[in-house]
């Protein structure tokens, strides 16, 4: 059976966006590039959401990118590009920025994902790793995840679904409208992740 989204040929096509303040913009870009039905489209200026459905927050470095949230007053507008029921996805950095709670940090977060993470949890930058596994939500293929400085998932709240963990490590989550991962689906060749994102907007979107 078809999608619903599919039925017309395919037709539908949706806007995904890019926070393109820092971070693997390109990557995420390119990846979305790939699958038919999205126009990709970097996102630097806080009105530039207006036509899009989906937005995706980059990893990098969550302190430089909170720092330009605030100087390039994207976060009332992330807020409500997440209350006009848009999907987001925060991949790294951007799961840390969506939090709740960041351990160990005062700082004010944008607080969209009702989740406690820990930054750097498995180590510097010299402690990165790729493992390879099946996320049976997202696809029954093997996806490669690929971990740099990543963020952990310490808790989560009861409207927040786990949707990867491995040895009781909460990985990667999603409620209705958001997903957050630690991993980096955009710095492997395949975009079976990024489908799975798309397929969630244009589910909803229909
Ligand atoms: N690859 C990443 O996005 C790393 C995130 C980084 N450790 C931070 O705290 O911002």
């Amino acid at each position: 059976m078809p999608k619903k989204w599919l039925i017309g040929a395919g037709k539908m096509e949706v806007t995904i966006g890019v926070l393109a303040l820092q971070g693997g913009v390109a990557e995420h870009l390119n990846h979305l590039n790939q699958i038919r039905g999205v126009k990709a489209k970097a996102i630097k200026k806080p009105t530039a959401l207006a036509d899009c459905k989906g937005l995706i927050i980059p990893g990098g470095e969550s302190t430089t990118m909170r720092k330009l949230i605030k100087e390039y007053n994207f976060s009332a507008a992330l807020k409500n590009f997440h209350q006009q029921k848009n999907i987001i996805w925060g991949s790294c950095a951007g799961l840390i920025l969506m939090a709740q709670e960041v351990e160990g940090e005062e700082k004010e977060q944008l607080e969209l994902l009702n989740i406690k993470v820990q930054r750097n949890a498995f180590g510097s930058q010299l402690n990165s790793f790729i493992e390879k596994d099946v996320i049976p939500k997202v696809s029954e293929q093997t996806q490669e995840l690929v971990y740099i400085r990543a963020p952990l998932i310490k808790e989560i709240g009861p409207d927040v679904e786990i949707l990867y963990q491995k040895d009781n490590k909460i990985l990667a989550v999603e409620t209705k409208y958001l997903i957050g991962t630690s991993f980096h689906p955009e710095l492997t060749t395949s975009t079976i992740f990024h489908q799975y994102f798309v397929d969630k907007i244009k589910n909803i979107a229909s």
